[in-house]
């Protein structure tokens, strides 16, 4: 059986970071990982791992933006098509790895995860190969300094988890620079400064964009309307309690213990390799055959 994590989320969040992460990790557990580069701009440095296959062997973004006149953006969209009408050389790439856990690094831009078709054409493909797929999605932990910001990373992660049709486990990054941030309690920002605050965030209560105080408060009293759809986020968030956050803090071990672990049980990793246990049975379920 092969498995397959998609490591997605805005720019900056840590994502090749904690591929990386993971990667060591696997090495200390003694298990095999293997990284995908999936971001034609990714810098070569970024790796401390080589990945074993990288979407720059098939096309680099610096090539299409010289030889094409793209942007970056537009750059990276014409890379993904590209990929979409060459999936073969994916294959030919994949075809070497049987009983694998890939680590697919994403590149940062949100609209491939909220309304571009090429993750969900992809992860369709992976699972036509009969490749387990999950996806991670990071948020840093300093968009809590900024509950605006937050509920944005918060909306950002939902519609990734509605538009691609697999098992999630949403991330909080760098939570390293929370636990600094919590020693020195005069520094808090934006108010995370109790592990009861974080709780709020790890689980997001979406009472936080009416309840706290905080720096653009002024603005939601005067703007009825900036307050309705802020109450219109509260109810959305409370309808639908899809988002949830597991810490991350990759100075911990155990930390990333944590993670591996949730992603593993998402992806039912070993399900197949060790015989099942049978579920238990309450004394009551033989009552009727005595
Ligand atoms: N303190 C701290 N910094 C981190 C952590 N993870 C990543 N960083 C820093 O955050 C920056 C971005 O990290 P990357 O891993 O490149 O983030 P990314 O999501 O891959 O970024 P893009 O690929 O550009 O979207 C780098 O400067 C990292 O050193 C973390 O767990 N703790
Ligand atoms: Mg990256």
């Amino acid at each position: 059986m092969r498995y397959a994590v998609l490591v997605t989320g805005p720019a900056g969040a840590g994502k090749s970071t904690f591929c990386n992460g993971i990667m060591t990790h696997l090495q200390t557990a003694k298990r095999s990982g293997h990284i995908v580069n999936l971001d034609p701009a990714a810098n070569s440095d970024a790796f401390e791992y080589e990945p074993s296959i990288d979407i720059r062997d098939l096309i680099s973004l610096d090539d299409v933006m010289e030889h094409l006149g793209y942007g970056p953006n537009g750059g990276l969209v014409y890379c993904f098509e590209y990929l979409l009408q060459n999936m073969d050389w994916l294959d030919e790439e994949l075809g070497g790895f049987e009983d694998e856990y890939l680590i697919i690094d994403c590149p940062g831009q949100i609209e491939l995860y909220t309304h571009h078709p090429f993750l969900p054409t992809l992860v369709r493909h992976l699972q036509r190969l009969g490749i387990r797929t999950c996806a991670t999605y990071l948020i840093e932990s300093q968009f809590m300094e900024d509950k605006y910001k937050f509920f944005s990373g918060v909306l950002s992660a939902m519609s990734a988890m509605v538009n691609l049709e697999v098992s999630w486990v949403n991330i909080m990054s760098k939570m390293d620079l929370v636990t600094s941030n919590s020693e020195d309690r005069g520094s808090g920002r934006n108010g995370i400064r109790a592990k009861k605050d974080i709780a709020r965030y790890l689980e997001p209560d979406p009472m936080l964009l009416i309840s706290a105080p905080g720096s653009r408060d002024e603005r939601t009293e005067r703007d009825s309307k900036f307050h309705s759809l802020n109450q219109a986020i509260v109810q959305l968030i409370e309808d639908h309690p899809l988002v949830k956050f597991l810490p991350l803090d990759l100075t911990n071990p155990d930390s990333i213990e944590t993670v591996l672990s949730h992603i593993d049980f998402v992806m039912q990793y070993g399900e197949d390799e060790e015989p099942k246990e049978p579920a238990d049975l309450d004394e009551g379920d033989f009552a009727d055959l005595e």
